[in-house]
């Protein structure tokens, strides 16, 4: 998949400019930056999902064909099998009348897929007895993983993780970057992982974007951007992340 040269503005304000990145087959990429750099936004704008006065620019080009990002009937119909997201909030993004088994077959069913549901569940480290619970008998963290599931469920050429691990404790933090690194490295799903934490993606994601107000200030192999941040806005992530 490549975006090409995406903006976003509302109102007039420039929220998004000339923002551009590749990533292939079972590849994973983090896009950092601090909070409001235009990190959630990127990912609701190749979903078709900006808000709705939003004025859109730019192309996303997957498997040979090039939709307009402006296209949002287009880029919905890419969702699922082209790109789904595993958002920050994952237990409001279940149904709440609905038990997980429930919310898996519906996904599997919708998206036309070979996926079970049980095996789904298992492949995230959770039991079959977890079909059965409504997401208010669920952690964070297992919401976190049945959003997942049902992402995986899709079977997806790309998957968006927005801060998937945001509400997390340090050690389930690293179980679900670990999960969600191995699970698309399997399925050759090409992960974009969105993070504030430089640290938390480091070991996971070869390459990374840094967003700044909305630009992307530095890209490159982690490893070189943080031994030598090529400018302040990474250098301060790479501070933090030493600092611990
Ligand atoms: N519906 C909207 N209307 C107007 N501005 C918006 C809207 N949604 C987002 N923005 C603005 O877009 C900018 C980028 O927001 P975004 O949520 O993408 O930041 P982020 O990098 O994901 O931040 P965080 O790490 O805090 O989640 C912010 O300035 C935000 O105020």
């Amino acid at each position: 998949m490549r975006v090409d040269d995406l903006g976003c503005t509302i109102a007039g304000r420039t929220l998004l400019e000339a923002v551009s990145f590749s990533i292939g087959e079972g590849e994973a990429l983090a896009i950092l930056g601090p909070s409001g750099a235009g990190k959630s936004l990127v990912l609701r704008c190749l979903l078709g999902l900006a808000p709705e006065q939003a004025k859109v620019t730019g192309t996303l080009l997957r498997d040979e064909r090039r939709v307009p990002l402006a296209d949002r009937r287009a880029l919905a119909g890419l969702r699922g099998r082209g790109l789904a997201l595993v958002p920050q909030a994952a237990a409001a993004s279940l149904d709440p009348m609905r038990t997980v088994g429930a919310q898996l077959r519906e996904v599997c069913a919708l998206h036309a897929t070979d996926s079970r549901p049980r095996e789904r569940l298992a492949e995230v480290g959770l039991s079959q007895e977890f079909a059965l619970r409504y997401p208010h008998e669920l952690s964070g963290g297992q919401a976190q993983r049945v959003a997942l599931a049902l992402a995986l469920a899709c079977r997806p050429a790309v998957l968006l993780a927005d801060e998937p691990m945001a509400s997390l404790d340090c050690v389930s933090q690293a179980e679900l970057v670990e999960l969600l690194v191995t699970r698309c490295a399997a399925e050759r799903v090409a992960l974009v992982l969105v993070s504030h934490d430089l640290a938390r993606v480091v070991r996971c994601c070869p390459r990374a974007i840094v967003l700044d107000r909305g630009r992307v200030v530095a890209s490159g192999a982690l490893t070189e951007l943080l031994a030598t941040p090529p400018e302040p806005i990474t250098a301060a992530m790479v501070a933090a992340a030493r600092r611990g």
